[in-house]
């Protein structure tokens, strides 16, 4: 069994190479939530609908969010009669987003998920880290500011000084899960905001700690690959470096996956962990993530 951490955009690359590299039905993804809101009335869980849609086949590979090839009607409808959504949410998707909102009524997040994904036809399980609300809040040079308007009302400009989110009690499965992998993966996505509500919840770095655990540097060459990652780490003391990643996971990590462009930083990392490999990192095709996936899982599989 294979536990995958993730967040979005980075590991859902990830994810395409390793449900072709092994049997779906042997995986699991535990996934963010604190990005998780209501927009227009419906309840919206971003990074679980891209893992969704990711597994499913029908992401938007442009944006990572989103159904592909979705019309915007409502949501340019909306704009012409004066309300604006702070997300660009497409017709099929909103559809999606309407049940999830209906189906909370009566059940929590989890369950709602594991209807949805089986409805869309996912054989991996899909696991929201919690089924409470918990609210990212970015403490901005522009005040406080959620993770939605500091990414897109912002476009991810303002200085950031910190990084808030109440932690929140893990989903029932969470721990059961990552103590039961033959191998639990840490994708590359965002280490301040999507994997660190994540590892930070009651017991889960315990669970890590007992488990075996391999992560991939989102960290290229001292950038991030998209998004605001090295505001965030900046923000938080981390160097923004695959060295900064290895730092923050550095207890329960037992092998760290680093992009051929940081050659270099694999000494000092294996002061920190006892593996480092090797290996283009920056999944472009989907050859670079199944022979990504491939990497990983080689000892496994
Ligand atoms: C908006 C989003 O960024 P953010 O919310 O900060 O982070 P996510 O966890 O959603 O994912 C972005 C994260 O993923 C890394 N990434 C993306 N593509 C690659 C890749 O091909 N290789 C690799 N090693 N990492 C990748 C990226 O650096 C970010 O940290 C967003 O960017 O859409
Ligand atoms: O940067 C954006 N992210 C959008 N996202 C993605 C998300 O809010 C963040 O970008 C996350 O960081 C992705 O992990 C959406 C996610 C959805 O589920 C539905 C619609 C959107 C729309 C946007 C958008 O317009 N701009
Ligand atoms: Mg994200």
């Amino acid at each position: 069994m294979i536990t995958i951490l993730s967040g979005g955009t980075g590991t859902p690359k990830l994810i395409q190479g390793i449900t072709k590299t092994a049997d779906p039905a042997d995986i699991n993804i535990i996934v963010n939530t604190v990005e998780n809101t209501y927009i227009s009335g419906n309840y919206i869980a971003p990074d679980i609908d891209t893992v969704m849609y990711t597994l499913a086949g029908i992401i938007n590979e442009n944006t990572w969010y989103g159904v592909d090839k979705d019309t915007f009607i409502t949501h340019e409808t909306l704009k012409e009669i004066g309300y604006n959504e702070i997300l660009r949410i497409g017709d099929k998707d909103r559809a999606i987003k309407i049940q999830k909102t209906i189906l909370m009524e009566k059940y929590p997040l989890s369950k709602v998920v594991d209807i949805q994904r089986k409805k869309l036809g996912v054989k991996s399980k899909i696991i929201p880290m919690s089924d409470e609300q918990s609210n990212i809040r970015i403490i901005t040079d522009e005040g406080e500011l959620s993770f939605h308007e500091f990414l897109v009302g912002k476009k991810a400009q303002p200085e950031v000084e910190d990084i808030v989110y109440v932690d929140v009690k893990p989903s029932d499965d969470v721990i059961s899960t990552i103590e039961d992998s033959d191998m639990v993966i840490i994708g590359p996505s965002n280490p301040i905001t999507s994997i660190g509500p994540i590892i930070s919840m009651n017991g889960v770095k315990e669970a890590l700690k007992n488990s075996y655990v391999v992560a991939v540097s989102p960290i290229i060459g001292g950038n991030p690959v998209s998004g605001p990652a090295a505001k965030f780490m900046n923000a938080m003391g981390h160097e923004v470096s695959c060295e900064g990643v290895a730092t923050i996971y550095k207890e329960f990590m037992d092998k760290f996956i680093i992009d051929v462009e940081d050659t270099e930083s694999e000494k000092k990392i294996e002061k920190l962990i006892s593996k480092v490999v090797i290996t283009n990192t920056n999944m472009k095709t989907i050859n670079d993530k199944v022979r990504l996936a491939r990497i990983i899982l080689g000892e496994i599989l």
